[in-house]
This record gives structure tokens, sequence and C-alpha cells, in this order.
């Protein structure tokens, strides 16, 4: 059977992934493109790399037909995003990218985005979407929504040590660079090549940045008590790629243990032998999400380095595999490619 899928947002770098991806993807075919400054042009004009496809020229939201479609991705910015799906179709599957549907709680939402929600019953329905940790409820869910990719990164290198118990709740430090693909495509002063290249800045800094709604909501429900971890992005001038340097109290051997005994089966995750660091080239374009664990010359403090694309296991792959669950197809579909080195 093949799936009918729409994707808002196809003219945005998430989006762009997305027909990246489900291009190879056995079971799915793309039947409609939304954008908003770009709608009218064709996808060719617009990313000049899918010229080879066969894709739909990008419309309003308007003007597409949902009752012909079986899934669709809503690659919109927050804000936006709630405000579209809320007028949406109440039985169409949807995954949505955004960070509109990730807290559970209507304040800690107001609180880290500064605005009341405008669709608090559809929030009631969504699953959170890091896939790994809620398969069963995303096979099941109408509504899954993405995590952030800063958040995703985090959470698989804590959550089995949390869950584990092997480390101290109230010492963690998860620092974080990040490639700024992850800003999205709109023009920004700081993300120009001049004010962005041969430099490297710390943004968010304090305690301020939003994704720490995700890692206290998760975190907190894994311990059964208030989880506040000390997290600090940082913009890298690369295109694609997240690399968290993720300091805990505990012994390393058992931090280890427990993050090579929960992803052992996972075909995404990766557990590098104990003492080799994983790099952002190794998982470039790809799905896949590296995992490295060391010492420290301090007695009982280990170091976790993940890496993964932000592109794609940090959104648009995730989006996928969620979907692909969603759908009751192989969850691996689609996303078998091999990482572009170098
Ligand atoms: N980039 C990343 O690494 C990650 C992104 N995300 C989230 O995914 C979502 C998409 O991100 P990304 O692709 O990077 O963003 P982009 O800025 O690259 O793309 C945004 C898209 O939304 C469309 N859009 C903007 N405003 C409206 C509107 N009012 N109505 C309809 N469509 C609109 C744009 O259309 P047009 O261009 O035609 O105006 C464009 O297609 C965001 O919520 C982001 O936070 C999540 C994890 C990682
Ligand atoms: C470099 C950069 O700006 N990265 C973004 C993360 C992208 C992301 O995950 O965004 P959402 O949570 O909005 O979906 C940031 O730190 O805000």
């Amino acid at each position: 059977m093949t799936h009918k899928i729409a994707i808002l947002g196809a003219s945005g770098y998430t989006g762009a992934e997305l027909i990246r991806l489900i291009a190879t993807h056995p079971s799915m075919e793309i039947a409609a493109l939304g954008a908003n400054a770009k709608a009218g042009q064709s996808m060719a004009t617009v990313y000049p790399h899918l010229r080879h496809l066969d894709l739909p020229d990008l419309v309003t939201a308007d003007e597409i037909d949902f009752g012909a479609v079986d899934l669709c991705f809503c690659a919109l910015p927050h804000k936006t995003s709630q405000e579209v799906i809320r007028e949406l179709p109440r039985d169409l599957k949807i995954v949505d990218l955004s960070a509109d549907f990730r807290l559970r709680d209507p304040a800690a939402y107001e609180k880290w985005y500064g605005n009341p929600h405008a669709a608090v019953e559809v929030q009631k329905e969504a699953v959170y979407g890091l896939t790994e940790f809620y398969r069963d409820e995303i096979r099941g869910a109408r509504l899954v929504a993405g995590t952030g990719c800063n958040a995703a990164t985090g959470q698989y290198a804590l959550r089995p040590l949390i869950s584990a118990g092997v480390i101290g709740l109230d010492d963690i430090i998860l620092d974080m660079k990040c490639a700024v693909s992850g800003a999205g495509r709109a023009m920004k002063e700081n993300l120009m090549h001049a004010e962005l290249s041969e430099g490297y800045n710390a943004y968010a800094v304090g305690g301020t940045h939003r994704h720490l709604g995700e890692f206290d909501q998760e975190f907190s429900k894994l311990a059964g008590r208030p989880v506040e971890v000390q997290f600090t992005p940082h913009l890298m001038p690369v295109n694609r790629g997240i690399l968290a340097t993720t300091y805990v109290s505990g012994n390393p051997q058992e931090v280890y243990a427990a993050l090579s005994e929960t992803y052992a089966d996972e075909p995404f995750l990766h557990v590098l032998p104990f003492g080799e660091t994983p790099s952002t080239h190794h998982v470039r374009g790809s799905n896949f999400c590296h995992i490295g664990v060391t010492g420290d010359r301090k007695a009982g403090r280990a170091i976790v380095v993940v890496v993964l694309d932000n592109l794609t296991k940090g959104s648009s792959g995730q989006a996928l595999q969620n979907a692909n669950l969603m759908l009751g197809e192989e969850e691996t579909a689609g996303l078998t490619l091999v990482p572009c080195f170098p």
C-alpha cells in the first residue's frame, strides 16, 4: 500500500530533508507540498538539489485536499504550527516538527514560549516523539510532537542513566554545539556568513533555552522528582550536526553499561566501544546517533558525548521514523541512508 503524504513547510530546511528521505521510501508518495511566501513556486526553483524528483509545486495549505492525504508532516515555525494544525481535520494523522505540542503542561508552554497555547485541546492528544522511548504510544497516535533537536541529543545521553539510577541528579552539565541549519532557512543577521564563519558563540546562556522545558518535563518524569540540568548551547559554524558533551557524577563503567544495554537493539543508536569519542562527521546526512563514554581524571565522574544530524535524527528523520510507526510500516523504511563522509 502506498501512503499519500503532505508536507507543510516544504520550502524550509526540515521540509526539504523530509523530501530527500521520502524519495527513497518504498511506500510513501508525496501528494502535496505546502509553503507560505514561496507558494506558487516549483521545488526545483526553491531547492535545485531536488530537481530530479517528480514533485508537486508548492501551494498554500488551504489549497490542499487533506481528505486525500494519509499523513501530514508539519514543518512550520512554532506558534504558526498550532494555529495551522487547529484548523486541520481532526482525524488526520500528523507529525509536527515544531515545539508546539511537546510540553504537556500549558503553563510550562507559556513559560518557555512566552504566549498562551492556542490549541490546548489538540495538545492533549499529542504523544512526545522521542521514538525509542515512546514507540508504543506513537504507534497508536494521531498527533506526534517531534522533539527539539538539542532536546533529543541530550535525552539520548541522559535518559538511560536517570532510569538506571547510576548518576547524581543535581550536577548534570549538558554542553551542546549546534549547527547553523538548526535555526532554519529564514535570513537572520547573526547567521550571515561574515558574522558566523570562523567564529563561535554560546547562546541562551543562563538556563534560558526553551528546550529546557522538554528536559525538565522528561527528566523529572523519569526520576519521579524535579531534575534541572545545566544546559548551554553554542552555535557552530557548520551546516549540519549537533555534538553534546555531558558531564555527570557516577561510575563510568556503570554509565557505559546503562547506555549500551538500553540501546543494544536500537537500529539507529550506536554506543561506541568504551573510551572512543564520536564525531558529527560520522552521522552527517543520516538517521544515526553515536554515543561515546569515557571516565575523567576526577574519580566518580563520567563524560558522555553524543552526536547526531539535527536535520535527520534531530528532526526529519525522527519524524519519518514516527510516521512509519503510525502507518504500520517498517520503522526504518526510508531511513537507512549511509552517512555522507567526509
Ligand atoms: N532546523 C532544525 O534543525 C530543526 C527544526 N525544528 C523545527 O521544525 C520547524 C521547521 O524548521 P525549519 O525547517 O528549520 O524552518 P525554516 O525556517 O527553514 O522553514 C519554515 C517553513 O515554514 C513556512 N512558513 C513560515 N511561516 C508560515 C506561515 N505563516 N504559514 C505557513 N507556512 C509558513 C515557510 O514557508 P516559506 O519559506 O514559503 O515562507 C517554510 O517552509 C520549526 O518549528 C523548527 O523549530 C525542529 C528540530 C530541528
Ligand atoms: C542553531 C539553532 O538556533 N538551533 C535551534 C534548535 C532547533 C530546534 O530544535 O528548534 P525547535 O525547538 O524550535 O523545533 C535553537 O537552538 O533554538
